[in-house]
């Protein structure tokens, strides 16, 4: 099933339960507005290559809409529409004042230099500049970008507007950027999965994670998680993955991986094939990479019985309701994963005020927005007698429905 239908089918769900009027649900639905732009750039060997880059703004009724940009091949529309309308959700659960989008270009960052890369940001940014701003979309980075791309984003949109640190989020410390904004998604999923695990009396030491992604999320996640006594046993990327039972040494492979790119050859563990991550031995699976990676073909084979849900929309409704049926507790995306926007939130806070926050302000604020969602998904799955999903999704969407019907929507 696509990333739209999936997303589509989570949210019609929650507003049966919520009982939203069906023009209301429809509305609800569909994109404020879909931006497609063709981005053609020259290569450093002065050939000319074209993407398309996406921006979909999913929803505004909470307050300026919010969400990264991806770099990777295999962005398509739908997908972005998918994980804009996720945004519009997370945001609520996370009650923090936006909406929700989302934006890609179809690309492999791993193929192009950084000053191809710089073009093709720049281009990007001057086909959206006029639809992005402050107070009306400010873009992040997601996989495939960092806060150097969010950077030239800022320089591009300033060329046209006045400057505005805070057009886009995750930038660099000194152009604005965040205490804590780098770790905030990994530090947010491990705080998340402890609120989790400390419900059914468990706590992180000693359990063992199989983690798909080491990228930013992934890398940080393992790395806290590594912190505070939990046994990572497996870690997989896009070149590789590792297994040792007894735990990787995660400072370890962070250096190997900045070292070699790879992770492949690392001494600390048994080279593993990546396809088994998914299905590997292990108390908590987190997946921090793509989306759809558990599905009708994998699910029933899953070990874990937690599933965090760092990356988006990695599990599909087929392969939810097997697992669901198998026992495994699942902590969805559009909570699991809110650490970085929540913090991204702090930063634009900070960049209107012209104020910094000193680190620890930030990782106290940010467990704190945790805890509280948390606590309000727990309400919502109480209220509903659902799963996590459902309880994260019925809180998102009733907010966004409150706020909609409040600034006076009609059917
Ligand atoms: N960066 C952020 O603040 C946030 C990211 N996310 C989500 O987390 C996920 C990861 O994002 P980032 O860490 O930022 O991206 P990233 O680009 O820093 O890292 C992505 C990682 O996934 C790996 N990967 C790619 N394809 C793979 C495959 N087929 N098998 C195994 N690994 C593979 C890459 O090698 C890399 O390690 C995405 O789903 C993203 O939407 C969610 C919330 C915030
Ligand atoms: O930090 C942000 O604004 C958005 C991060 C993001 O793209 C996500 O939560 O999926």
């Amino acid at each position: 099933m696509n990333a739209l239908a999936a997303t589509n089918r989570n949210f019609q769900h929650a507003a049966r339960i919520l009982g939203l009027d069906s023009k209301l649900q429809k509305s609800l639905l569909i994109p404020f507005r879909e931006i497609k732009v063709e981005c053609t750039v020259p290569k450093d060997d002065s050939s000319f290559v074209s993407y398309i880059g996406f921006r979909i703004q999913h929803d505004n009724a909470r307050g300026p809409m919010k969400g990264g940009i991806r770099y990777h091949p295999e962005v398509d529309p739908d997908e972005v529409n998918a994980l804009a309308q996720l945004m519009t959700w997370k945001t609520a659960v996370a009650d923090i004042p936006y909406g929700g989008a989302k934006g890609g270009i179809g690309c492999n960052p791993r193929e192009l230099s950084v000053s191809e890369l710089q073009r093709v940001t720049c281009v990007f940014t001057q086909k959206i500049h006029d639809l992005i701003g402050t107070h009306r979309d400010v873009p992040a980075p997601d996989m495939g970008t960092n806060s150097q791309t969010m950077a030239w984003i800022l320089d591009e949109y300033s060329k046209f507007h006045s400057y505005s640190p805070a057009v886009v989020t995750g930038k660099p410390i000194e152009l604005g950027g965040s205490l804590g904004r780098e770790a905030a998604t990994g530090r947010g999923v491990v705080f998340a999965t402890e609120f989790l695990l400390a419900e059914y009396g468990m706590s992180i030491a000693n359990m063992k994670f199989a983690i798909q992604g080491f990228g930013n999320v992934g890398s940080w996640a393992a790395t806290f998680i590594h912190q505070k006594g939990g046994k990572v046993v497996a870690v997989s990327d896009i070149t590789g993955a590792v297994k040792n039972q007894n735990g990787i040494d995660i400072p370890a492979l962070l250096k190997h991986k900045e070292k070699t790119r790879s992770l492949k050859d690392f001494g600390g563990g048994d080279a593993m094939d990546p396809n088994d991550l998914l299905v590997h031995e292990c108390d908590v699976l987190i997946p921090c990479a793509l989306g759809g990676v558990l599905n009708k073909e994998n699910a029933a084979d899953v070990k874990a019985k937690f599933i965090i849900e760092a990356a988006n929309h990695p599990t599909d409704p087929e392969a939810d309701e097997i697992l669901s049926r198998k026992g495994v507790i699942i902590l969805p995306d559009i909570y699991a994963n809110s650490g970085g926007v929540t913090v991204s939130y702090f930063e634009w806070v900070q960049n209107i005020q012209g104020f910094m926050w000193e680190e620890e302000k930030v990782n106290y604020e940010l467990k704190r927005y945790m805890k509280r969602a948390f606590n309000d998904i727990k309400a919502m799955c109480h209220t509903y007698n659902c799963n996590l999903r459902m309880g994260a999704f019925t809180l998102g969407v009733n907010k966004v429905a409150r706020a909609t019907l409040l600034r006076g929507w009609e059917a």
